[in-house]
């Protein structure tokens, strides 16, 4: 199964740029700024800093993280090995999340930080053959200011790779309704939109999510499960859920990994795709993450096929580019030759 799913030509849709630095480029940056950052450069104790009280903690360390990264070369370096490691997955198309109001709240001006991130995306088309498209998302405990600012950077930068629009952060505290002005302009401008929501609060963040946002995929909603009227209407709408299986668990959000509603989700037709989140700071791999999928859902070779269609089907890739991602996905016989 491993083999298999190691060489199965998958699509990513749900991943944070910054929370897929591996722990090779966090320690290198955080020797770079040795004594002015809590993020340890010893690999072993980078480990332990990655394991979080609960969502709110996981929030403080992924914005240790986030102060790491001062300047440009920071950016392409951390853009391309996150390219490297998805593609060497065998990951032909993702939607990296990144928070551009994270960085030029922190000094780095827009146009640098999209110049560096766009310089990445094509080298790494070029030299490995991954396709990534951008989510610039709003980081929700920064509130309207980083509403305004994240959209304006959108709108005004409009880098190559940007296809979408989301809301990251905690939601407890951060409701979904007040930020409805600027994803109306985002999808106005073509923009889709992905927020974050039910993943550490209920149902009704989804709800508000689809109402009020607009969503055309949901990050996480994985609470979904206690709403029966609100899984019907996402199998009814299709509007997929990026699921994040082992992230609920180690955030917190899930107790332990066999009480994971995927199961639910599936058995009540929503659409669901597979996705790591932010794979070094939980310790888990996009392979990891099918694989737990696999288990979950007690999946044979053909069932993990169709978990790897599904990211391309939710994608935001024009149809003409999904039909021979889905045709390699099909023709795929993996190491056991079926
Ligand atoms: O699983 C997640 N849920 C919500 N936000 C997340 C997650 N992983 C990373 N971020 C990121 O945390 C920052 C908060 O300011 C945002 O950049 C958001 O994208």
């Amino acid at each position: 199964m491993r083999d298999f799913i190691a060489g199965l030509p998958k699509a990513e849709l749900h991943v944070h740029h910054v929370g897929s630095a591996s722990p090779r480029i966090v320690a290198e940056l955080a020797a770079r700024h040795e004594g002015k950052t809590p993020v340890p450069a010893d690999p072993a104790l980078l480990a332990k800093y990655f394991e979080f009280r609960d969502f709110a903690h996981f929030v403080e360390i992924y914005l240790s993280v986030v102060d790491l990264i001062r300047e440009p070369e920071d950016v392409r370096i951390l853009t391309y090995e996150v390219a490297r490691e998805l593609a060497r997955q065998q990951v032909r198309y993702a939607e990296l999340t990144v928070t551009p109001y994270s960085h030029v709240k922190r000094g780095m001006p827009a146009p640098v930080f999209c110049e560096a991130i766009e310089d990445a995306r094509v080298r790494a088309e070029s030299e490995l053959g991954i396709v990534l498209r951008w989510c610039f998302d709003i980081p929700g405990e920064a509130g309207l200011p980083a509403a305004e600012e994240t959209l304006r950077i959108a709108l005004d930068e409009r880098p190559d790779g940007l296809v979408s629009f989301g809301l990251g952060g905690p939601e407890i505290g951060v409701p979904r309704p007040q930020f409805k002005p600027y994803f109306d302009k985002a999808r106005a401008a073509g923009l889709r939109s992905v927020p974050h929501a039910g993943e550490t609060t209920g149902p009704e963040t989804i709800w508000d999510a689809i109402r009020e946002l607009g969503a055309e995929r949901i990050g996480h909603g994985v609470s979904a499960v206690r709403d029966e009227s609100l899984l019907a209407y996402l199998a009814e709408h299709r509007i997929p859920l990026e699921v994040c299986p082992t992230s609920n668990v180690r955030t917190r959000a899930v107790p332990v990994i066999s009480e994971h509603p995927l199961r639910t989700l599936v058995d009540a037709g929503v659409l669901v795709s597979i996705n790591s989140d932010d794979p070094p700071m939980f310790g888990t791999t996009l392979n990891d993450e099918y694989a737990v999928a696999a288990e979950l859902l007690d999946l044979d070779e053909g069932g993990l096929r169709s978990l790897a269609k599904a990211a391309v089907e939710a994608s935001f890739l024009p149809l003409e580019r999904k039909r021979p991602l889905l045709a390699e996905i099909d023709a795929y016989g993996g190491v056991t030759g079926a």
